[in-house]
C-alpha cells in the first residue's frame, strides 16, 4: 500500500513567519503523496475585528452567523490557503488549495440547534461521504491538495468545520486505499502532563489512558477534539496518528524519527 500523509498545521504555527516559513520548507520536501489541512481561527478574529464583527466563541468553538461565514470564507478560502500554496509552490511542491464544494470533496451537515446555536458551522457526519476518488486523482497526478476548514452542504451553503475534523476525515476517507499516517502538528511539544512544562510530553496515550486524562483534567480545551477526532481515525482504520511539535516533519522528511506524543487504541 502507498503511504500518505496527512498533515494539521495548527493555529500558532500559522501566526508565526518564521516557524510557519521552516515548516513549509519542511512540508515541501516529504517525498511521495501528503494532505496539507490548516485552520486559522486566529487570523480570522483580528481581521474581522478591523471590519467590525466581534469573534463569539461558545467552549472554543466560534459561533458563525451569517457574517462570520462570509468572513472565515475570505480568510480559509482565500487569504491563509493561498498564501500557504503560493508558499509551497515556491519551495517546488505543486500544492493546490481547496475547500469543501471543491469537487464535493467535503459535504457536510449543518449543526442541529441544541442547547447552542452554531449558526453555519457544518460537521461531518459520515467519513464515507467524502469523494475521495477525487483526491486519489489529484494525489496521482502528483498535486498536494492544501484544505481550507470549510465545507458545504450540498444546496449552496458554505460550512465552517473544524480543522481536525477535516484532517480525520481525509484520513479516514484514504484509509482503504492509502497507508496513513496522521499528524496534528503544533507548537508545543506533544501532549503535556503539565501543559506549561514542554519536558513533560506523554510519549503514548490509548484509548484507556486517554479516559484517565480526561478524568484527572490533564487533556482539556483544544486537546478534546483533536484526541476524540485521532481515536475515532485510529477505530476506522488510519494507521498511526501523532501530536507534535510542526518541527516533526523537519526530521520526518528527511526519514528520521521524530518525538511526540503517539496514540494507539
Ligand atoms: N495536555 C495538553 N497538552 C498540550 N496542549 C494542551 C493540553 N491541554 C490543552 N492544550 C491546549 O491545546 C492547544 C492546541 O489545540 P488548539 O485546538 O487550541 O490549537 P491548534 O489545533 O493547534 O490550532 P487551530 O485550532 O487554530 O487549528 C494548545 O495550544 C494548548 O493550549
Amino acid at each position: 500500500m502507498e503511504k500518505l500523509y496527512v498533515i494539521k498545521v495548527g493555529g500558532n504555527i500559522l501566526d508565526d513567519p518564521e516557524q510557519l516559513s521552516n515548516f513549509l520548507t519542511a512540508f515541501a520536501s516529504i517525498s511521495g503523496s501528503k494532505i496539507l489541512v490548516h485552520g486559522g481561527g486566529k487570523i480570522a478574529s483580528a481581521i474581522g475585528r478591523k471590519l467590525g464583527i466581534e469573534p463569539v466563541l461558545v467552549d472554543g468553538r466560534r459561533i458563525t452567523d451569517a457574517e462570520t461565514l462570509e468572513l472565515v470564507t475570505m480568510v480559509y478560502g482565500g487569504l491563509i490557503n493561498k498564501n500557504l500554496v503560493a508558499t509551497l509552490q515556491k519551495n517546488g511542491c505543486n500544492a493546490i488549495g481547496l475547500t469543501g464544494p471543491d469537487a464535493n470533496i467535503i459535504p457536510a451537515v449543518k449543526r442541529p440547534v441544541q442547547s447552542i446555536d452554531y449558526g453555519f458551522a457544518g460537521d461531518i457526519t459520515n467519513p464515507e461521504s467524502i469523494n475521495s476518488d477525487v483526491l486519489e486523482v489529484l494525489l496521482d497526478a502528483g498535486l498536494t491538495p492544501v484544505f481550507a476548514p470549510l465545507t458545504h452542504d450540498g444546496k449552496g451553503t458554505m460550512l465552517n468545520t473544524n480543522a481536525d475534523t477535516i484532517a480525520a476525515a481525509l484520513a479516514t476517507a484514504l484509509a482503504q486505499k492509502y497507508e496513513v499516517e496522521l499528524l496534528y502538528l503544533f507548537e508545543k511539544k506533544g501532549v503535556l502532563r503539565d501543559v506549561i512544562n514542554e519536558d513533560s510530553v506523554i510519549p503514548n496515550i490509548t484509548e484507556t489512558k486517554y479516559e484517565q486524562l480526561k478524568n484527572e483534567g490533564i487533556i482539556a480545551a483544544g486537546m478534546l477534539p483533536k484526541l476524540d477526532n485521532a481515536m475515532l481515525a485510529l477505530r476506522q482504520g488510519v494507521k498511526q496518528v501523532h501530536i507534535c511539535h510542526a518541527s516533526a516533519v523537519e526530521a520526518l522528511a528527511q526519514g528520521h524519527k521524530f518525538t511526540g506524543t503517539t496514540l494507539s487504541l
